[in-house]
């Protein structure tokens, strides 16, 4: 079994902030804990919006704190987050995530699970597991 801490684990390298400077993400799980998922809690900064679309990973996002929303560029659909909430991107949907006045607080799951260090490319995503 593993047992890790949030507040310990954001001072380590576990804590990873966006070249952008829109969010912060502490991996609690990681690829190489061999566990098929990676677990991040993510705080998404007041006021931000970050184009993300994950081509080669599927993400469930839980918000516990604060609110925000998912503009889906397909349809211009604006989602409206707010904790308590779950969105999943089982469509590999290409999105607009921002923070509102106060940002928000998410739990993350990915499939497959991040390395750590992976930075979002020009498109959005993630580079798949095997690069
Ligand atoms: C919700 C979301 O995808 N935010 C971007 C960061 C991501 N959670 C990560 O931990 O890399």
């Amino acid at each position: 079994m593993i047992v890790r801490n949030l507040e310990e684990a954001r001072k380590t390298d576990r804590l990873v902030t966006a070249e952008n400077g829109n969010w912060d993400s502490t991996r609690l799980v990681l690829a190489e804990d061999n566990a098929g998922f990676s677990f991040h809690i993510t705080r998404i900064f007041p006021g931000t919006e970050t184009h993300i679309q994950y081509k080669h990973h599927y993400e469930a996002v839980f918000c516990y704190e604060g609110e925000g929303e998912v503009e889906t560029v397909a349809d211009g659909k604006i989602w409206p987050i707010k904790a308590g909430d779950i969105y999943l991107l089982d469509q590999h949907d290409e999105h607009l995530l921002r923070g509102k006045e106060k940002g928000m607080t998410v739990a993350c799951v990915f499939t497959p699970a991040l390395s750590g260090k992976e930075v979002h490319r020009e498109d959005g995503s993630y580079a798949p597991a095997d690069d």
